[in-house]
Parts: C-alpha cells; structure tokens; sequence
C-alpha cells in the first residue's frame, strides 16, 4: 500500500510522509514504571506465590477435579513407572540361554502386569484430560472476574497511577495463560513420577547411569528457561505497543465511531499505523529469535556432548565385562525411558516458569489493585444530606505540575442548586468528583453533614449521589437496566417509567421493538439503538431514578434538542428542595434556574452570584455571555 497521510492528497501540494505511531516509552516525568524495574530474579521471586494461588483457586472451584487430577497424575506415573520396571524385568528373561517358550513362560506374569500397567496409565491420563478440562473453564473465569472485580475497585484516582494500564495489560495476559499452567503442571508432574520411577530402575542397575543422563539433559532445560526469559522480556517490550494496538482496533472497528473513520477519510492512516504498530511489534519478535536460535544451539550441543558420553560409559562398561550383556540391553531400555521422562521434567518445568511468569503479573497486579483499592473508613453518611462543606480544597492529578483544584472553600445546603462555570480545564469535574468522594482531597476537607470523606465509607457515599458524567456510558443492557443500574430492583415498572417521563423519553421507549426489555446495542442481533441526545437522556434519568440527596448533572444536555433541554432543566427545579443539585454547563443560560453560580479559573473561585448579578458585572461570567451571543 501506497503510504499517505489521509485518502485524499492535496492537489498540487506536497504533504509530509504520515508520522509512525508514538513510541510508547514507560517513563515518566514523576515516576517510574513498576514493571519496568522488575528484574529477573524478582520476578522468579513471585513465582511461588504465583502457582500457590493458582493452586488455591483451583482448589475453590472444583475440589473434587483437582483431587482427581492429582490421582490420575500419580496414577499415569506409577503405571508408567510399573510398565518400566517390569520391562526391565522381562527383558532378563528374553535375554537369558533357556529355549524360547521356557523364556517366554518365564516372561508371562511381567508382560501381563506390563499390560495392565499401561491400561491402567492410558485410563488414568484420560481421566486427567477430563479433570483438566472441568478445572480450566472456571480457572479462567475465576481469574478474569477477579481482574475485572479489582480494577472496579481501585480508587478512581490509582487510574492516574503511571503505567497502571500497561500492568492491567500484563494482568490479563496473565490470564489467558491460567489455563495453560493446569497442562504445564500436569505434565510436569507425570514427567516428574516417570522420572523417578525410571531414575530408580536405572540406578538399580547401575549408579553411575542417572547422574550422566541427569548431565546430558540439564543444559536443555537451562536453554528452555533462558528461551523463557527472551520470550517473556520481548513480550514486556511489546506491552505498551500492544496495549495502544488493542485500544486503536476498538476504537477503528466499533460502529459507534464509524461514521467519523469514514466521513474524516481515516481508513488509510488507521490502517498505516495499525500496520506499522504491529511490524514493530513484529520486528521486536524478529529480533529475539537469533537469540533464542543460539541459546538452543548452544544448549543442544552441550546436551548432545554428555548424552555420548553416557552411551559411551554405557558401552565401556558393557565392553570392559563390569556389566553383565543381559543388564547391559536392560539399561539401554532404561535409559531410553529415563531420557524421555527426564526430557520432560525440565522442558515442562521450563514450561511452567515461562507461564508463571505471566501468571506472576496477573497476581502482581491483582495485589496492586487490593493496596490501591477503597478503604478508607467506617463512619457513615446519613441518607438525607443537609450540608456539604469543601474547606481549603487542594487537588493535584498524577504527572500533572499545578493542582486541578486549588484552596477552594464551598459550603453546599439542602435545597440549593449549584451552577458551576467556567473555561475548559478550570476545574469543574474535578470539583464534582471532589464532591462525590470519587478522588480524595490531597489537603483541605470535604465533609458532608460534619462526615469526613477521607474517612467515611465510599459505598454509603455513592449511594447518596446521582451523577450524570460528562461522558456516561450507553450500557449493552436493556432499556429497563439502562435506567435502573446501580439501584436495587423494583418489582413493577413503575418507577422506572416515572424516570423515563421525567426525561420525555416515553415515546422513544415505547417505540423499540420489546419497549424496556429491548437490548440497547445495536451491535448485537435483536439490538436497537438510540440517538446520541436520546441516550443522553437516558443517562439523565438513570440519575433522576435513583432519588438522590445528592444529584450533579456535568453538562446533562449537550446533546438534547430545546425542548428535552428545557424538561430536563425543569424536573431538576422541582425536585430541587429535597436535595442538593450542582449542574457544571457551558450553556449559561441555563444557569438561570440555580441559586447560586460559581466561576472557576486555574481551580479557583473567582465569581459568584445569581445570573442577574454576574451577567451584569465585569467578570468573566459576563464575558463569556457576551461571547455566546456574538454570533
Ligand atoms: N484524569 C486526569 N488525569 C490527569 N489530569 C487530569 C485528569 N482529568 C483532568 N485533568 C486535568 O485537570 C485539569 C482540570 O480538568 P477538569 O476536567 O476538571 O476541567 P473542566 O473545567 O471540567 O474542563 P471542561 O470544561 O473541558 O470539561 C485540566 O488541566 C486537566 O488536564
């Protein structure tokens, strides 16, 4: 594909080449990224914790599985074990001087517990398949709700931690690798029974034999875990590429920001960047190999040297009559089998380090969200709230080198409505999340009725606020949900129908194919969609449905036509006294129903007054006005 920077070139005009994608670099001008000082030997470090709570997560998901699966394990060992050692057996009779049926009679009882061994063996494997797979499926869920449980839950502030979305990356890596650990350890575990059982037939025969072989496999498992290592420090490399990828395809392929791909002639620089994102990607991968090549070269050939030496011990021993002809073709069959079973052990143990390697992100950042999650006390907020006092409020994001709000003092009252104006950055969302408890005060207090919020429980804060976002979600839930989420359930409609009217979305409802019930999605089969502004009002009455003491509307109506404007605005007026309402707009107009208006600056305070006072004065409130009417 020919590289442009958009669809269509500018006639006649020479334009630059397309930028790449950004380098994602980890680095920050306040911090460092976790993941990114992890080093080697700390992250083996994690590994048994890792494992230990995968192990206990099984366990809480399907007991009777896991100790079926460790039976069977030790069942296929044994039986393989069995199978070995009665071979052994065998093979001295084949081998002995007496005339063939003598030798074959002789044979009889080990080939038949040979045969019931290995019956055995292949049941139990089967078996362990079966466990396995009644283990996986939940394994997986456990470990995704549990990721997605955790993120919920963190301090809305903690998604300003730096590199907080390149761990959320890795954690869920991590749990596509969940399932893969039940196999590594499974496999690793038969291996290991064989080995033992092989190991001890072999040093029966002859002691020298198990420590040679021991030799001749250990470099193959160094190179698998030092492959392991390569593999997984490319894939950290590739977090925040793949991590920027993964938002860029949701972002390019969703219907719901198709029309301005199209209409904007994104296609081609979409696809550019995707394209170049993922040969970086790629190339990082490419890079590796070579190194991956030669660390298996290297150890293979190691491997390869002590394996001839082991069979040439074995023949010299033979050669030089210290062992017997007959126990000589015994320990050939018995190193054949301690060979495969040791082969295993360390690949598979090479396998399990490279999963719990992801495993231990996953875990890393499950801990991470645990400290950053709410706990910040137990005092509780009264259901009717007659006062919020703001005292001396300072709040500074992550990275960021002034406070978002700075020294500011406001005290709410039962009844009040609240608007809050002022540029784009001054503040205001900021100051409404400071309000809601969502982010804490870095100084200063917020208190509603004397409660401090840094110490009150956040789930009885949150129960008193109906909150409609700047920009709130459109839920792939049915209409019904779409109204009612985060509140318990009623058992008749009423109530939710008495929040669609209050938004004038009656008609709109009604007119979907299955009225509440139908799914707002209209990516899926039987999905309907509405219209930004009727989602809008939706949002709305999601918050009007919950009765709130405390009800905030960041700028509710940005979307909506005159007359839905104008019926929002008035529900809010009359049902104002019950509670204290803070609508943040840019529409000044419509600061004419609140009782009180503040201007923000810089996070500041700089105005405030009803509408008449401000738009009257000389301040910025009155500037702005005066720009919303030059037309
Ligand atoms: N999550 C965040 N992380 C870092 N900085 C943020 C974050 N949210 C807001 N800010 C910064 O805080 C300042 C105030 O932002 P805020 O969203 O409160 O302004 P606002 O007055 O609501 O703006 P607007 O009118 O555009 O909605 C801005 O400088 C903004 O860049």
């Amino acid at each position: 594909m020919q590289l442009t920077a958009t669809d269509t070139p500018i006639e006649g005009r020479k334009t630059p080449p397309p930028p790449p994608p950004a380098t994602i670099t980890f680095e920050s001008n306040y911090s460092k990224n976790p993941l990114g000082e992890a080093t080697f030997a700390a992250m083996c470090a994690r590994l048994p914790s890792a494992l230990w709570q995968t192990a206990r997560m099984a366990w809480a998901i399907d007991r009777l599985a896991v100790v079926l699966l460790v039976t069977c394990q030790v069942l296929t060992g044994v039986a393989a074990a069995v199978v070995l050692a009665f071979t052994a057996k065998a093979m001295r009779h084949f081998v002995g001087n007496a005339p063939v049926p003598e030798r074959l009679h002789a044979a009889l009882p080990a080939l038949v517990i040979i045969a019931t061994a290995a019956a055995v063996g292949r049941i139990s494997s089967a078996l362990s398949s079966y466990a396995n797979d009644r283990i996986s499926p939940g394994l997986i869920t456990a470990a995704d709700t549990a990721l997605v449980e955790a993120t919920c839950r963190v301090e809305a502030s903690a998604y300003s931690d730096p590199g907080f979305a390149n761990r959320q990356e890795a954690a869920e890596v991590g749990v596509t690798r969940t399932t893969m650990l039940i196999n590594d350890a499974q496999r690793f575990m038969s291996a290991l029974i064989r080995m033992v059982a092989a190991g001890g037939v072999l040093t029966a025969l002859h002691p020298l034999m198990l420590p040679l072989l021991l030799l001749a496999v250990v470099p193959a498992g160094a190179g698998a875990v030092l492959s392991a290592r390569v593999d997984y420090e490319t894939h950290y490399l590739n977090l925040g590429d793949r991590n920027v990828r993964g938002m860029m395809r949701w972002w390019a392929t969703t219907s719901r920001y198709g029309d301005e791909v199209r209409a904007n002639s994104m296609t081609n620089y979409i696809i550019y960047w995707y394209r170049t994102l993922s040969q970086r990607i790629d190339q990082r991968t490419l890079d590796a190999a070579p190194r991956t090549l030669r660390i298996v070269m290297a150890t293979s050939a190691l491997g390869g040297i002590f394996l001839l030496g082991t069979w040439a011990t074995l023949a010299w021993l033979a050669a030089t009559g210290r062992l017997e002809l007959a126990v000589a073709a015994t320990v050939v069959v018995a190193v054949q089998a301690s060979l495969g079973a040791l082969s295993q052990l360390v690949i598979n143990g090479a396998a399990l380090f490279h999963t719990s390697l992801y495993l231990a992100d996953m875990r890393a950042f499950l801990d991470f969200a645990a400290e950053r999650a709410s706990r910040r006390g137990e005092v509780s907020i009264p259901r009717r709230v007659d006062e919020i006092r703001l005292e001396e409020v300072v709040y500074q994001y992550p990275g960021k080198d002034r406070p978002a709000v700075d020294h500011l003092s406001l005290t709410l009252r039962r009844g009040e409505i609240l608007a809050i104006v002022g540029e784009n950055g001054s503040g205001k969302s900021t100051l409404t999340r400071l309000i809601t408890g969502i982010l804490l005060a870095d100084k200063g207090s917020v208190t509603w009725d004397g409660a401090d919020l840094a110490s009150a429980d956040p789930s009885g804060v949150w129960a008193a606020c109906g909150l409609v976002p700047q920009i709130f979600a459109q839920w792939p839930l049915r209409a019904r949900e779409n109204v009612t989420l985060g509140q318990p359930r009623t058992f008749n409609d009423d109530p939710v129908w008495e929040a669609v009217d209050a938004v004038g979305m009656r008609d709109a409802i009604e007119e979907l194919p299955k009225q509440l019930d139908t799914l707002l999605a209209r990516e899926f089969f039987g999905g309907a969609e509405l219209s930004g502004g009727q989602w809008q009002r939706l949002a709305c009455s999601r918050a009007l449905y919950r009765r709130s003491p405390l009800l905030i509307l960041d700028e509710p109506t940005s979307q909506m036509d005159p007359r839905g404007e104008h019926d929002i605005f008035a529900e809010i007026k009359s049902i104002a006294a019950d509670r204290i309402t803070i609508v943040v707009t840019h529409q000044l107009e419509n600061t004419k129903i609140a009782d009180r208006i503040i201007v923000m600056q810089n996070g500041r305070i700089t105005e405030q007054g009803h509408y008449e006072e401000l738009s009257n004065g000389d301040g910025l409130f009155a500037e702005l006005l005066a720009l919303a009417k030059d037309r």
